[in-house]
């Protein structure tokens, strides 16, 4: 039910300068009239409060009539606000036991507590921001890196709807005319002219590429890029993989075979997330434990997006070492360790058949090198040239493009060999409701229940 009235905590939990309560619904102001007060008389009536004004005063406990703090009030009124309902925010001060009591008082006044992104979602259902607005502000919320955050900034506004909602209305008003032409036989023909019909159609289609190769080429941003790092035992992987987190996160040790399991973690440079994986050493063994690393080593390395190869500086390396790791050679770097031990000056040799692979040297022991390889790595996954400023879909979005796209190409065939126009109705009507699973306005209930369930407690 979309007419009770919902509060939480919008703030994080623990102690603060400041903590945020807010209630949305028609009861908002009613409830509040039993708690606030501008004076420490006891409180008012808050019933025509001026919306977005802050008003100064105090909460009471609605039973035993104390002071629970002091505290600044901002109404904000329907349809003026977040979730275009009667909204009221609590600027109390932010101790866990202080927002409690507040949160309590109010729920005893017949509040409910909200579920995770309920008030988005009520913007959602009231028409104030469409499903990829939400999903964005969601995204803003959890980003890890400043491309992530600037990429849901700008879905924020509403470019991605924009996109999607005009190409619906193009399939839309076809539908419309198709429509008219079945119902209308006999001026099918004048209706239905096939040359503009397809343009449109085409136009659409190309929408939908458009946005799955953003997705295919951006996504990263959002997700991380996957950086393995691998090679023999001893390299020095592990202590490279500290040295890019700047934390002791791998065991290091003098003896091969230190690393068993599969270890990752998140890191960002410049601003670029990289989910970055220390393997265990490659070789022949006989140890069960190591193999099982091994074999993770390897599927790591299948699903990764960048690998780090390393060698010790001085050793030779062959074109067949990198084949059997990654026989493509994109997105490989040589990484070259323990330069320290070299004398001064010393450059690694490269055989001519791999000089195209770009290579760094490095010290992971004394840190030296790191801000060149770091910069190889930006440079490699491309992504300082992807624009984080542009709109670019996420994987529901991206499956929802292909249906579209999929609908069309039959349509296009449909069209083209005068098939009937009802079944041209049909796949014209199917990728417009594909398209519209992305803005909500065709999405069912447990695809939104899912979407908004992920969101924080108290957005
Ligand atoms: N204190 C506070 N800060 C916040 C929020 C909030 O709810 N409370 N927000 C919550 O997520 C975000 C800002 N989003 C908001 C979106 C719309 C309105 C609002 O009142 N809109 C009205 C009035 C606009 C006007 O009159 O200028 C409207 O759109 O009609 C407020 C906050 C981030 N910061
Ligand atoms: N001199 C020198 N020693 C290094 C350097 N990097 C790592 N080492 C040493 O090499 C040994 C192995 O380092 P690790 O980082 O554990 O090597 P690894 O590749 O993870 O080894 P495994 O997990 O066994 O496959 C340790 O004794 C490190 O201190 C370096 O840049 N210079
Ligand atoms: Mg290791």
């Amino acid at each position: 039910m979309i007419h009770d009235t919902i509060a939480a905590i919008a703030t994080p939990p623990g102690m603060g300068g400041i903590g945020i309560i807010r209630i949305s619904g028609d009861q908002a102001l009613p409830v509040i009239s039993g708690l606030f007060g501008n004076t420490l008389k006891g409180p008012m009536d808050c019933l025509n409060l001026e919306s977005h004004r802050v008003v100064h005063g105090y909460i009471f406990h609605p039973r035993e009539h104390i002071v629970l703090d002091e505290v600044l009030l901002v109404p904000m009124l329907a349809p003026r606000s977040y979730t275009r309902e009667n909204v009221v925010e609590i600027h109390a001060h932010a101790g866990p036991m202080v927002m409690r009591a507040i949160l309590e008082s109010i729920i005893f006044l017949g509040v409910r507590l909200a579920e995770p992104g309920e008030f988005t979602k009520r913007a959602f259902l009231n028409n104030r921001i469409d499903l990829t607005q939400a999903e964005a502000i969601s995204d803003i919320i959890s980003a890890r890196s400043t491309a992530s955050m600037k990429m849901a900034a700008v879905q924020a506004t509403g470019k991605l709807k924009e996109n999607i909602t005009h190409a619906r209305e193009i399939l839309i008003s076809l539908l419309t005319l198709i429509e008219a032409a079945i119902d209308f036989p006999d001026e099918g023909d004048e209706l239905i002219q096939e040359k503009q019909v397809l343009e449109h159609i085409d136009r659409v289609i190309a929408i939908c590429r458009q946005g799955i190769n953003t997705y295919e080429e951006a996504h990263f941003l959002r997700d991380g890029i996957k950086l393995a790092i691998c090679g023999s035992p001893n390299v020095g992987k592990s202590s490279l993989m500290n040295c890019l987190l700047e934390s002791e996160r791998s065991i290091v040790t003098a003896i091969p075979g230190t690393t068993r399991d599969l270890i990752e973690e998140g890191i960002n440079i410049d601003g670029v997330p990289f989910v970055i994986s220390d393997t265990a050493g490659m070789h022949e063994t006989k140890d069960p434990v190591e193999q099982i690393g091994i074999q993770k080593a390897k599927e790591s390395i299948t699903r990764a997006d960048m690998i780090l190869f390393m060698k010790p500086a001085g050793e030779t390396i062959s074109a067949q070492e990198i084949d059997a790791v990654v026989p493509s050679h994109e997105k490989v770097i040589i990484v070259f360790n323990k330069m320290d031990l070299m004398p001064e000056g010393f450059t690694p040799t490269i055989p001519a058949d791999i000089q195209k692979i770009p290579h760094a040297l490095i010290s992971a022991r004394r840190g030296r090198g790191i801000q060149n390889l770091k910069k190889q790595i930006l440079s490699l996954s491309a992504a300082d040239k992807t624009d984080p400023t542009g709109v670019v879909p996420n994987l529901r979005h991206k499956m929802a493009l292909e249906k579209t796209k999929n609908a069309l190409s039959c349509a296009r065939q449909n069209l083209i060999h005068h098939r009937e126009e009802e079944t041209l109705a049909i796949d014209i009507r199917m990728a417009a409701e594909a398209l519209g699973e992305i803005t909500g306005d065709t999405a069912d209930i447990d695809i939104l229940d899912k979407i908004f369930s992920q969101f924080c407690i108290g957005k």
